[in-house]
């Protein structure tokens, strides 16, 4: 649905040159939610832009549903554009028109007539869960619902791909989890292809297939997002998994954890897909003579499947627990034995 190739975006600006944008290779699928993560000034802005025409690249092709974005100018890019809709952070409602004169604006710029107009504006308001506040103007309307007026309108004339520049980030937790939900309906619903950008992991472990992340106008990492977690390799994206893969509390020290247990082992686990879901500590209470004490642990679910770490206390004999690592290996657990037997 969205190929870029060695797309670089170089802006004159008046301190010299800025290379916002740097020679980027991407691809997007279909019926993917795809997510692009970096912190202020990455490029991400540069490189939404130049999915929907806003920019041309100064070298390289953009190509979307079948267009040569940047290639094409006039009624061709308008109409191409009609496939590319957006959300925004500050919703960019008009505030002098209602809930559903907002919605049916870009309908009415298509030229749909007016019957029509009103048949898919109801639609529109189901499918984002706004019934009741059709006649409400913005102002009366809390962030989460005027977030829905927004994707409302953006759906408006049946867009292929959908661009979210940041579209939680002026939203508390639970609004945004409401929106990020309403998100993976319309794309499980509708088949539509999702690009977002955001600085939040929080973000794209929810509702993103894949990730691609950006530091200095370059992707400098990309994969599944289940992947990414596991394995991230650069220091960027660690930082971003730890965002959300760090416990809130800090954990004690390995050292203050061993004085609490002197005897035994500490281990700690990494799940990684169905595995986080298998009762792992109840069958190996039930086969092994030990003892287990969980110190702490966080499960994070994505997309694609779970992700969680996990660390145990396990005491018994020294035969049975070295009986009990090796069987966690069997289980495709990843183990690492951060303490020596005594
Ligand atoms: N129109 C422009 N003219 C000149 N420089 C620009 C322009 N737009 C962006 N830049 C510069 O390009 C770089 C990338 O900016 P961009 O807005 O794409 O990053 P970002 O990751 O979206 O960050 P933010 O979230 O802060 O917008 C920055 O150094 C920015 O100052």
């Amino acid at each position: 649905m969205i190929t870029l190739q060695d797309v670089t975006k170089i802006y004159d600006a008046k301190s010299g040159k800025v290379t916002a944008v740097d020679q980027v290779n991407l691809s997007v699928a279909k019926g993917e939610i795809f997510g692009i993560i970096g912190y202020s000034g990455a490029g991400k802005s540069s490189l939404i832009r130049l999915l929907n025409g806003l920019e041309t690249p100064t070298s390289g092709t953009v190509e979307v549903a079948g267009n040569q974005i940047g290639k094409i100018k006039g009624a061709k890019l308008r109409q191409a554009r009609q496939e590319i809709s957006m959300i925004f952070q500050h919703f960019n409602l008009l505030w002098s028109r209602t809930v559903q004169e907002n919605i049916a604006f870009p309908l009415e710029i298509a030229g749909v007539p007016k019957n029509k107009r009103a048949e898919r504006v109801n639609e529109l308001i189901k499918l984002v869960g706004l019934e009741g506040r059709e006649n409400a103007y913005p102002s009366q309307l809390s962030g989460g619902q005027k977030q829905r007026v927004g994707i409302a309108r953006a759906l408006a004339n049946n867009p292929k791909v959908l661009l979210c520049d940041e579209a939680t980030s002026a939203l508390d937790p639970q609004t945004t989890d409401s929106i990020l939900d309403l998100l993976v309906d319309i794309n499980e619903k509708l088949g539509l292809t999702i690009v977002l950008i955001t600085h939040e992991m929080h973000v794209i472990r929810k509702i993103c297939h894949r990730v691609a992340v950006m530091e200095n106008g370059k992707v400098v990492e990309q994969g599944e997002v289940l992947e990414v977690f596991r394995k991230p390799q650069q220091n960027i994206t660690k930082r971003f998994v730890q965002q959300i893969s760090e416990p809130e509390e800090t954990f004690e020290t390995v050292e203050q954890v061993k004085e609490l247990y002197p005897s035994g082992r500490i281990v700690q686990l990494t799940f990684v897909g169905g595995k986080a879901e298998q009762p792992l500590i109840t069958s190996i209470l039930k086969a092994f003579d030990v003892t287990i004490n969980i110190l702490q642990g966080k499960v994070s679910y994505t997309q694609t499947g779970s992700y969680g770490t996990l660390f145990i206390h396990l005491d018994g004999e020294e035969a049975e627990v070295n009986k009990v690592i090796e069987y966690i290996r069997e289980q495709q657990v990843e183990i690492e034995v951060m303490t020596d037997a005594n």
